[in-house]
């Protein structure tokens, strides 16, 4: 198994606060989707925060296709996040002011790199908003803005998306269609996926999914469905 992304007894504290990450180990192969589940404060955000090098662990390390981010200073770390990481969070995080084309291409223009214009034009025909290019996120539906967000991050040709709750704010029907195409970015393009979810039934769309209590990693299951994911969590509540 290749880890494109491993963190290796990471710790993380927040100062006044509790353990937010206790000497957490946990690999993620490349090209599978993994979910990161747990209860509330459990530590989530904060492990794929210190995976994705939006944050610093206390110690430990994380590797990012094989570099390790410790090493690196600003602003090398910005450029590895750019260069190999695409986000996709609960509020879309879109620009309002900007139409969907140039959301698109805006974290490659930020990076100073020369859009793949021909590519940008594909994840929009695959997240299914081919002629929606000229329209502002502000008209379109929480689905559709989700999945302007999914091509934001594909448009990069990301080796790894990070996706904290993704489907939080969405109906059912519309959170299907983000989960099926994270799926495709996996199965299709070979992205690996890291989603951060309370829904069970979200993370019955991965690969695997590892549960966190109190900053540690509890339990794991291979090839979870919405039923054993629903039965580990009541459990790891219960613990
Ligand atoms: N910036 C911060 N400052 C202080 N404490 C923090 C900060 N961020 C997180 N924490 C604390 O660290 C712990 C882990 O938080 P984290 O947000 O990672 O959990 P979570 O599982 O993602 O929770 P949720 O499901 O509610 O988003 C919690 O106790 C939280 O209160």
């Amino acid at each position: 198994m290749t880890s494109i992304v491993e963190l290796v007894a990471v710790s993380k504290h927040y100062p006044g606060g509790p353990t937010a990450l206790d000497n957490v180990s946990v690999a993620f192969a490349a090209g599978t989707f993994a979910a990161v589940m747990g209860p509330s404060g459990s530590g989530k955000s904060t492990l794929l925060h210190c995976a994705a090098a939006l944050d610093r662990p206390d110690s430990g390390q994380v590797l990012l296709a094989g570099q390790d981010l410790a090493g690196l200073r600003e602003p090398r770390l910005t450029e590895a996040r750019r260069r190999r990481v695409g986000f996709v969070f609960q509020q879309y995080n879109l620009m309002d002011s900007l139409s969907v084309w140039h959301n698109v291409l805006l974290p490659q223009r930020l990076a100073g790199a020369r859009p793949d214009k021909g590519w940008a034009r594909e994840v929009l025909r695959r997240v299914g908003l081919a002629g929606r290019e000229d329209e502002r996120p502000a008209r379109l539906s929480g689905g559709q803005r989700q999945r302007v967000a999914l091509a934001r991050a594909l448009a990069g040709r990301p080796e790894v998306i990070f996706a904290d709750e993704p489907t939080g704010a969405l109906d059912l029907a519309s959170g299907r269609e983000v989960l099926a195409l994270l799926r495709e970015a996996v199965d299709d393009l070979g992205t690996t996926v890291v989603m951060v979810t309370h829904d069970p039934a979200a993370a019955g769309w991965a690969d695997r999914a590892v549960f966190l209590a109190d900053g540690r990693i509890v339990a794991e299951l291979a090839a979870p469905t919405a039923e054993l994911v629903a039965a580990h969590m009541t459990a790891v509540i219960a613990r």
